[in-house]
């Protein structure tokens, strides 16, 4: 075993990237390191760059300046967020998991190609929608149908832009509990959110982001109201409840300060 193996234990490693669109950086000086296993989610409020550190993930974004090192022979699939996707696009469920295998729809498929679609739908409890348009299926339903679309890939990371956004309560929950599934099969997971008492708070890990990296840590670490109020730019109060941080919006928290 050389040097190298020894030392690298991670998929990805970004060192002091900074990336931006045209002359202004959207993401200056970033540093992460996702290991293996790891289960990650990174807030931060809208336009803090956090698709556009997916994209230097993925690799289909270069920084300016900084390196991203990437584990030999890395599987990464990507989740993209739901409004980002063409609905109207004439496909059934099975052809649209199919096409990110092989780019082609059924009638060119092999038969094991159609078997493992069916697998993996019917892993993630959506084998009997198989036959169905895309555009009939409920926000949930689409988030499942693009995690199967990236598991074809078999990927050791999956990247996943707001999973739980235009998902209810219940959706949300078996979205987490079947990422905690796939986390504990050995696919390391890094999925944004704005969702921070729903699904931030439940992860292991995260990442407080806004044009760089403000903090790691667990949520205990992360969610606190000067992390935030760093991260989101305005005050933000934080109460703990069941040992677990609890984020008051604005609103709440007037509530709760007439209510005490
Ligand atoms: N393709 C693009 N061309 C030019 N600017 C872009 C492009 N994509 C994003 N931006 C800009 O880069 C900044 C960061 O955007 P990004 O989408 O990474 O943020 P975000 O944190 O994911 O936002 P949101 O939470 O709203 O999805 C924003 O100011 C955005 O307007």
């Amino acid at each position: 075993m050389n040097l190298e193996q020894v030392t690298i234990d991670y998929l990805v490693r970004i060192q002091g990237a900074t990336f931006g669109y045209d002359a202004s950086p959207v993401l200056e000086d970033v540093s992460l390191t996702i290991p293996p296993g790891a289960f990650i989610g990174v807030v931060g409020p809208s336009g803090s760059g956090k698709t556009s550190l997916l994209r230097l993930l993925t690799g289909t974004a270069t920084p300016q300046r900084g390196t991203i090192t990437r584990r030999r022979g890395l599987a990464v699939a990507y989740v993209p967020q739901l409004e980002t996707v063409n609905w109207n696009f004439p496909v059934t469920v099975a052809e649209c998991v199919l096409m990110a295998r092989t780019g082609r729809t059924l009638p060119w498929s092999t038969r094991q190609e159609r078997a493992e679609v069916h697998r993996v739908l019917g892993r993630l409890g959506i084998e009997g929608l198989a036959g169905r348009h895309i555009r009939e299926l409920s926000g949930g339903q689409q988030q499942r149908m693009f995690i199967a679309r990236a598991l074809l890939r078999r990927p050791q990371l999956l990247l996943m832009d707001e999973p739980t956004t235009g998902v209810d309560l219940t959706s949300r929950h078996d979205m987490l509990h079947l990422l905690g599934e796939l986390n504990a099969e050995g696919v390391a997971i890094l999925l944004t959110t704005h969702d921070l008492n729903g699904v931030a708070a439940h992860l292991p890990r995260l990442v407080a982001l806004n044009r760089t990296v403000l903090a790691v840590g667990s949520p205990r670490e992360v969610i606190t109201g000067p992390v935030l109020e760093r991260t989101f730019g305005a005050p933000v109060e934080v109460l703990e409840h069941l040992g677990m941080p609890v984020v008051l919006d604005r609103y709440d928290a007037a509530d709760h300060r007439a209510s005490a």
